[in-house]
């Protein structure tokens, strides 16, 4: 076995379902999140989860009890690094606070200790700088829900060592998972890929060429793709699209460009399914679509 401490800092939707991952591949994991809220949270998320693999019946309760006993939630950033061999970081998609979270962590984990973030676009070289150690610092992308995506995108920063990149690269398969290793470019492979692609439908949506369903309609049953841009894009978060179309706008140029539709909802307030509104409306469930 290769890494068998390890940390996970942030304890939201992606920290809850890493430590869940790490866990029902055998590793133990410390889960810390500056918020109590958060990590009971995160607890109750993952105990539901798992939940849906014994209905699937693909775990029994027995499993399900030891993956729980394998996750320590902690309350204290200190307890949570202090013998870790492998930090990952979850917290939100801001670079200055990823900044931030990597100087303490850096300061309080074992020197050898490496140090991973969750960020789907940011650069990973940045963050690397606010360390001490940044050949020991990557981007390890992970995908929602964690549990059952089977990849994670690696991502290598202009000073990652290759041991760093190899030590990451077995803990990933030691948990069932598939890696890809890429170079830390804006957006990787996968948040450019997506990006360029809702952006486009967005594009289509705006100039009329079809209503939002039979855009969606279209890409699932077209493509072959498990869910229309449209609908992904209100769950992904209106805000959130728009916050990474600048990003990728900043570093490949206009092809990148936010569609006018797209900030106005923003200007809005309509964020898709977090606020209710998007491209379609929403109670609990999708009720109507916008034309
Ligand atoms: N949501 C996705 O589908 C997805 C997919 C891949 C990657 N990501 C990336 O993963 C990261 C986390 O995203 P998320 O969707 O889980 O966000 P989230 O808002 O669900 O969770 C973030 C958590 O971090 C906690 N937090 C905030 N500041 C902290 C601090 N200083 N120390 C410890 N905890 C802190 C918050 O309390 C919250 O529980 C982001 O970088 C995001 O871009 C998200």
């Amino acid at each position: 076995m290769g890494l068998t401490k390890i940390a996970v800092i942030g304890a939201g939707l992606m920290g809850s379902g890493i430590a869940q991952s790490l866990a029902m591949g055998g590793k133990r994991v410390k889960l810390y999140d500056s918020s109590k809220q958060s990590l009971k949270r995160a607890e109750d998320s993952i105990e539901k989860s798992l939940q849906r693999f014994v209905k699937a019946g693909t775990m029994n309760e027995e499993a399900v009890f030891t993956v729980m006993e394998h996750i320590h939630p902690v309350h204290d950033v200190w307890e949570a690094v202090k013998d870790a061999e492998l930090v990952i970081e979850a917290v939100p998609e801001s670079l200055s606070l990823k900044k931030l979270v990597f100087e303490e962590i850096d300061r309080l984990a074992p020197e050898e200790a490496i140090l991973a973030t969750n960020t789907s676009e940011l650069s990973v070289t940045a963050i690397a700088a606010a360390t001490s150690r940044p050949d020991k610092v990557l981007g390890m992308h992970w995908f929602n829900p964690a549990p059952v995506m089977r990849l994670i995108e690696i991502v290598q920063g202009e000073d990652t060592s290759p041991e760093t990149i190899k030590a990451v690269e077995e803990v990933s398969q030691e948990i069932g998972k598939e890696t890809v290793l890429v170079k830390d470019r804006q957006g990787f492979v996968t948040t450019r890929a997506l990006t360029a692609h809702l952006l486009e439908c967005i594009r289509m949506h705006e100039e009329g060429v079809a209503n939002a369903k039979d855009i969606d309609k279209a890409i699932r049953l077209g493509l072959n793709y498990p869910m229309g841009p449209l609908e992904l894009a209100d769950l992904i978060g209106l805000d959130t699209m728009l916050f990474v179309s600048e990003g990728m706008t900043a570093a490949y140029g206009d092809r990148f460009l936010p569609p006018q539709s797209l900030r106005k909802m923003v200007e809005a307030g309509h964020f898709g399914r977090k606020t209710g509104k998007g491209f379609y409306t929403y109670t609990v469930q999708r009720e109507t679509s916008k034309q």
